[in-house]
């Protein structure tokens, strides 16, 4: 089957005064698995239902493989769409309800069994052909749900939230069976959730949605080390952020007054966004926490701390600690009971300056 790209250009949608989607621009490579993330009411579904052809934008272009879809119906799109509620006929068979899209085009009943077969087989449910959807579990019913989409042979799935209806075992067990179930297939494949581990774990690449904007786009890893704004950046992870007022720019470093810690010299990383406040940020496992009266390296860049609180999560702890007006959550691995840091102990931590990205500020005064 034929790889299909899939772009939104300026694609704009309004419910009456309420902008849904604002200036949506987005281009999904050929066979690629590319997730939409967001917070509830970002948008998600009103744009995936927009590329199936359910919701019509009021501006920009959809293009499928490089032609205007706009006006053509959903189904005459080649877009197949599995539903968060997977939408099963609930008095037909396992095998019906896959065959329905078949029987639906009048295809000979040669193929209709054919295909039928083997889209079971492909989702591993060829056993179960004669039970009814409420005499399966919850994964088997998303398989069938896939199966019955994926039997029409579509140059494009959409998927909205498939597995949020599964527990948390078997989502994980799910995800991988549908990644490695497009793989096989090189199907281009959109899939909605508000799940970051779920994103980050399955798709080559994600768009971050917030109010109907798209944020950032970019491969799990870029949007993790590289995000562009404190929304993405706490969204797709927990992320530290020191805001100061810059005191001196140049292509090399950025400083910046933090109040009740001082001055701060950042090596430029990347994008540096303009402003007189930026936030100096980092992952909670970039750090490193010391005793108090440790040797300062000046390889590092040092603050002081007082430990607030601590969290055993098995193969890390997760310390609370406040330096200057600011928590910190730090990572630390490798603390046997007798290494662990006490409530109200005084510490340094360590950052590594190229781990530190600069974000803008949410703040245009401090102090
Ligand atoms: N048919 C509709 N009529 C009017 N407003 C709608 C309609 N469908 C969605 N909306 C509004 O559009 C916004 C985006 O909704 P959408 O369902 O796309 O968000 P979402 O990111 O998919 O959220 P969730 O994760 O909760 O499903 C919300 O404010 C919602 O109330």
């Amino acid at each position: 089957m034929k790889k299909v790209s899939v772009e939104c250009k300026n694609i704009c949608l309004s419910y009456g005064n309420n902008e849904v989607l604002k200036d949506i621009n987005i281009r999904i490579e050929p066979g690629e698995f590319f997730a939409l993330l967001g917070p509830s009411g970002s948008g998600k579904s009103t744009l995936l239902r927009l590329i199936a052809g359910f919701n019509q934008h009021n501006a920009g272009q959809l293009l499928l493989d490089g032609s205007d879809i706009t006006h053509t119906p959903p189904h005459k799109r080649n877009i197949g769409m599995v539903f968060q509620s997977y939408a099963l006929w609930p008095h037909l068979s396992v095998w019906d309800n896959v065959a329905f899209g078949l029987v639906e085009r009048k295809l000979p009943s040669t193929q209709i069994k054919e295909k039928t077969a083997s889209a079971l087989e492909l989702v591993g449910l060829s056993q179960f052909a004669k039970r009814r959807p409420n005499e399966l579990s919850g994964g088997q019913q998303q398989r069938v749900a896939l199966a019955r989409t994926i039997v029409i042979e579509p140059q494009v799935l959409l998927l909205d939230e498939p597995l949020s209806n599964l527990d948390k075992k078997l989502r994980i067990q799910m995800r991988r069976e549908l990644l490695s179930l497009q793989r096989r297939l090189g199907i281009t494949t959109i899939f909605v959730t508000h799940d970051q581990e779920e994103a980050m774990t399955t798709a080559d690449r994600m768009a971050v949605l917030d109010h109907g904007i798209v944020q950032q786009i970019g491969t799990p890893t870029a949007l993790f080390d590289y995000p562009v704004n404190r929304f993405v950046a706490n969204f797709v992870g927990t992320m530290n952020t020191l805001e100061g007022r810059v005191t001196a720019r140049d292509a090399s470093k950025v400083s910046i007054y933090v109040d009740a810690i001082g001055e701060l010299h950042i090596p430029v990383n990347g994008h540096v966004p303009e402003g007189d406040f930026l936030a100096a940020s980092f992952r909670p496992h970039t750090l490193q926490i010391h005793p108090a009266d440790t040797r300062q390296d000046p390889n590092f860049i040092w603050l002081p701390g007082i430990i607030e609180a601590s969290e055993f999560l098995g193969e890390f702890t997760r310390y609370q600690i406040t330096s200057g007006n600011t928590l910190i959550t730090a990572d630390q691995t490798h603390f046997s009971d007798q290494q662990k840091m006490k409530a109200g102990q005084a510490v340094t931590l360590a950052l590594t300056p190229s781990q530190i990205r600069l974000l803008p500020a949410t703040t245009t005064r401090i102090g």
